[in-house]
């Protein structure tokens, strides 16, 4: 369910900037997680581990507060879609700097700082998810070419990616993940994401044939009751391995789950 009730009053941009921050830091915590990085190493990842994706949290608290501060001092329009466009750029820059140069955290920069900005502006998650999608609508006016993964697979597979994602309210986060994180918990709201996004990290690393192989045993997770029933457990552990194995690494469903925490710590305070 979509609550779409009017907070007493928003919580401010600092403090939408920590809880995105600790919502990131709980979401690298959480495990286990198929492909991704967690407690137990990187995952599909060779060139990441969870304190690199913890400093990566910590460096994007600035710059999602700074998304959510901009909300507040002018309407949606152009002129903000410009602003909050070199916020995220300054932004991917304080991440790469964390990190070493290694995209951790883009996607959920992207996700977190435009929800920030919504829920800044409406007080709702509803109304959050609507004010992204309609910033995500506009151009960024001082955008470059980008030769990123995504666009190297919107090209070829034509895939809509997180911009796709933003475009449509990140129904992924808010109408997927969320709900079934607050009946089933975490690792469920992963996968309910992984069941259904064309996630251009694993169309990227796999092509087609690598999303559906994740996209099938995810589903077979939730179809089996979930990872906390044995049956689910058992399908878990095999879905776990071909991740390994395969280099599969579902990422905008990590941001996915990122961004339901968030959303659920907001909601949480009120
Ligand atoms: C619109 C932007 C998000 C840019 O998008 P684009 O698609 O061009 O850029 P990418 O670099 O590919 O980053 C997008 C990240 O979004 C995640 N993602 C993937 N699929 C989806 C999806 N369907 N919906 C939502 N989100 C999705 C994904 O993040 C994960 O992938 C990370 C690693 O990816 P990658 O770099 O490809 O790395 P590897 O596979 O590990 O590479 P190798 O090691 O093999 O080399 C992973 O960890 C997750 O985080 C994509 O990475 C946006 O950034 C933009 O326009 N920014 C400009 C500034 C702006 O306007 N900001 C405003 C708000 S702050
Ligand atoms: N835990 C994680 N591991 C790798 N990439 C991610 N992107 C978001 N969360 C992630």
């Amino acid at each position: 369910m979509l609550i779409d009730t009017v907070t007493a009053a928003p919580p401010t941009p600092a403090r939408l900037g920590r809880l995105a921050a600790r919502a990131l830091r709980e979401e690298a915590r959480h495990t286990p997680k198929p492909g991704l990085v967690d407690r137990r190493g990187g995952g599909a990842h060779r060139d990441m581990t969870l304190p690199m994706l913890l400093a990566s949290a910590d460096a994007l608290a600035a710059p999602i507060a700074a998304c959510a501060a901009a909300a507040l001092s002018m309407p949606p329009g152009r002129d903000l879609r410009a602003v909050i466009g070199g916020i995220g750029r300054d932004g991917e820059q304080r991440m790469l700097a964390a990190t070493g140069g290694v995209n951790t955290h883009r996607g959920a920069l992207w996700a977190l700082g435009l929800l920030a900005a919504g829920l800044a502006a409406t007080g709702t998650v509803a109304g959050a998810a609507r004010f992204a999608a309609a910033l995500a609508a506009l151009d960024d006016p001082a955008a470059g070419p980008s030769g990123s993964h995504g666009t190297g697979v919107r090209l070829r597979y034509g895939a809509p990616g997180a911009m796709g994602e933003a475009r449509r309210g990140f129904p992924h986060a808010v109408r997927v993940a969320l709900p079934v994180l607050r009946r089933s918990g975490r690792t469920d709201a992963l996968l309910a994401s992984m069941s259904r996004l064309e996630d251009t990290c694993l169309l990227h690393r796999a092509g087609p044939a690598g999303l559906r192989a994740v996209r099938a045993g995810a589903a077979a997770v939730l179809r089996a009751g979930g990872s906390g029933t044995a049956a689910g457990a058992a399908a878990f552990d095999r879905l776990d391995r071909l991740c390994r194995r395969h280099r599969l690494s579902p990422g905008g469903s990590g941001d996915a789950l990122a961004a339901a925490i968030f959303l659920d710590a907001v909601e949480g305070l009120t």
